[in-house]
């Protein structure tokens, strides 16, 4: 499964070692976020993976920064992605049973590494449900 990363400077130390270990797992990881700590701008990194998910490059998108939280608003601007927030593997799981989240945002500064990963393999492990919930995810599109 073909998967992009980005990150803001906050998740450089994060994003190397879910990369890491996602690799290690069989993972095809392509790394679009910056790699060292010199400040940048997480929209710039929210729209490059944006694109790679939307074009079909990878299946999913992870997003980093310090809590998540800029980077997911920023990536919800962009037609077509859904980007969810999460904290924990349940989120992580129905932000896909759900609600067919495209990318999935963590928090560097928030959550442990092996959390995020848990969070991670849960997110691109789980199908969309579809039924009554793609209703609700059509009237969601820009
Ligand atoms: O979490 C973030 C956005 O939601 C950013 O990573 C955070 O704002 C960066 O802060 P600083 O420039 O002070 O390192």
């Amino acid at each position: 499964m073909k998967i992009v990363m980005g990150n803001d400077h906050a998740g450089v130390e994060f994003k190397n070692k879910l990369m890491e270990e996602l690799r290690s797992k069989g993972y095809e990881i392509m790394n679009v976020g910056t790699d060292t700590l010199d400040s940048v701008d997480y929209p710039d990194i929210a729209k490059k993976v944006s694109e790679k998910v939307l074009n079909g490059e990878a299946k999913f998108g992870i997003l980093i920064c310090g809590t998540g939280i800029g980077i997911s608003i920023a990536a919800n601007k962009i037609k077509g992605i859904r980007a969810a927030l999460c904290h924990n593997e349940y989120t992580a799981k129905l932000s896909r049973l759900h609600n067919d989240a495209n990318i999935i945002a963590l928090g560097a500064r928030v959550l442990g590494e092996d959390l995020g990963l848990a969070c991670v393999e849960a997110f691109v492990n789980t199908e969309f449900e579809g039924g009554r919930h793609a209703k609700r995810v059509g009237k969601i599109e820009l």
